[in-house]
Order: C-alpha cells, then sequence, then structure tokens
C-alpha cells in the first residue's frame, strides 16, 4: 500500500546536541505508527520537524510521494496536536470544535451536523455551549482533539493527546480514535510514553534511542526486540503469576 508519510536520512541539531540522526520513517495510508521514546528523546521534534514548525539541518519529507521541507506549515495538510494544546478562550466547545470547518466555508447545516456528531463520539453533547474555561482539563482535551479530527486532515501528528485523562476515559478515547481513523481514514503518527497504548494504537511502531529510531514493522517484531521492553513487562506480569 502507498504510503503517506516518508522520511528519508533525516538530522537535527540544537546548536551542539544531535537530536535526530538520521531518521528514517515511514507510514502507510490509513495506518497508524506509535512513538516511543524517553522523555528528552526527540519525539516532539520530529513531530514539529513533519508540521513545519522545525526545520531539519539534512533530510527529506515526503507527504503522500511530495517533497514538503520548503512548504508553509499551514500549506501542509497536517494537523499538530500537542499536549497543551489550547482552544480559543472566546470560543465555546462547539465553535471551537466548528473552527476548521468554518475557516473552509463549510454550509452552517453540515456545520451544525459534524459539530453535534463530534460532540457525541466524545460524550461531550450536554456541554457544547461552555466557553473553554468552563470546561475541565480532560473535556479541553477532547474537544481540542475533536477540533483536530473534524478537518480530516490528511495526516495527523498526536503528541501523547490522552496524557491527562484518567485511565477510563484515556481507555474510551483510545476506542474512539481507533473507530474514528478507521471510519475517516485518517493516517496518524502517535506519540506516546506509554508501552500498552503504543501497542494498542499502533499498527506499527517506532522507537527513539539515542537520536536512531527503530521502526517494527508489526508487533511481533516488536515483542521479540529486548530493547522494545515489552518481553521484561511480561515477565514482570508472570513473576505474580504461579
Ligand atoms: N528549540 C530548542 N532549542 C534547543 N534545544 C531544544 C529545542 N527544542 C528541543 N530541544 C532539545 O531537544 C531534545 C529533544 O526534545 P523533545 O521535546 O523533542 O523531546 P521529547 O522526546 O518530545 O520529550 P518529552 O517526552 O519529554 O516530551 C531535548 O534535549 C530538548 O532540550
Amino acid at each position: 500500500m502507498e504510503n503517506i508519510l516518508e522520511i528519508k536520512n533525516l538530522d537535527k541539531t540544537f546548536g551542539k546536541e544531535t537530536v535526530l540522526k538520521n531518521i528514517n520513517l515511514s507510514l502507510k495510508k490509513n495506518a497508524v505508527v506509535s512513538l516511543l521514546g524517553a522523555s528528552g528523546s526527540g519525539k516532539t521534534t520530529l513531530l514539529k520537524i513533519i508540521a513545519g514548525l522545525e526545520h531539519q539541518n539534512n533530510g527529506e519529507i515526503f507527504l503522500n510521494g511530495k517533497e514538503i521541507s520548503n512548504i508553509k506549515p499551514q500549506r501542509r495538510n497536517i494537523v499538530y496536536l500537542y499536549q497543551e494544546a489550547l482552544l480559543f478562550p472566546h470560543l465555546n466547545a462547539f465553535e471551537n470544535v466548528a473552527f476548521g470547518l468554518r475557516l473552509r466555508k463549510t454550509p452552517e447545516k453540515d456545520v451544525k451536523q459534524k459539530v453535534m456528531q463530534m460532540l457525541e463520539y466524545l460524550g461531550m453533547p450536554n456541554h457544547a455551549t461552555k466557553m473553554a474555561n468552563q470546561l475541565s482539563g480532560g473535556q479541553r482535551q477532547r474537544i481540542s482533539f475533536g477540533r483536530a479530527m473534524i478537518i480530516e486532515p490528511s495526516l495527523l501528528l498526536l503528541d501523547e493527546p490522552f496524557g491527562a485523562l484518567d485511565s477510563t476515559t484515556r481507555q474510551k478515547m483510545q476506542e474512539l480514535f481507533k473507530e474514528l481513523a478507521k471510519t475517516m481514514q485518517l493516517s496518524a503518527l502517535f506519540v506516546t510514553h506509554d508501552l500498552k497504548e503504543a501497542i494498542v494504537m499502533g499498527d506499527s511502531i517506532g522507537k527513539i534511542m539515542k537520536g536512531h529510531l527503530k521502526q517494527h514493522s508489526d508487533l511481533r517484531e516488536f515483542y521479540e526486540d529486548e530493547e522494545s521492553g515489552v518481553k521484561k513487562e511480561v515477565e514482570f506480569w508472570k513473576q505474580f503469576i504461579n
């Protein structure tokens, strides 16, 4: 199947610090790649470069087969959703979700229908008229997630999107995302610190270590790799079971 995203030989340094070294990554259309890596390993930097908010020192980025390194962020049809995504404070939840549709001059009838459906998906139809500061942290996070999803971007870059949620809501959002990714045929890079979440969300998994990215084509290969930490995790749980 065709790759929506292809990164070739990408390097990034900040001053004397080499953050990313010879990164190669491919993402198939309608697939999700989970991206793991310790704090400070360069995950956010990689997403920012793909979104066009940082620039690489070397290497190329192809979106749908087209090199995009010199294309402005707003022209890339990529949505980058970061951890502390801010909602527009002067807009209510409905209007925050509707924002991208309004920019695209979507007819009012469709805006209403799409936004209400998204709020329904997010479990928030009763919060539509609340302003951003009247929502809880997790609710704000869900609304910003809905705002990103609703415009059906070619590529979604998600940086720990469910990091601040309790485990029940987090699991619900994972299920919702998987469902929406399928129905909206989304392609996404999904950054998480959580091994279990990476496995649940990803069709394949990449891990950044010491500036290098290792991409596993499937979960079996990821499991077999001692460095992935999955075997260790399994052994940990086994020791409690006779
Ligand atoms: N604008 C910048 N100027 C200088 N150094 C930077 C800049 N942005 C990031 N860095 C450095 O690059 C390294 C990678 O940072 P990055 O935010 O990409 O890590 P991360 O894997 O996303 O971490 P976390 O999981 O903690 O969010 C860090 O050492 C950070 O200090």
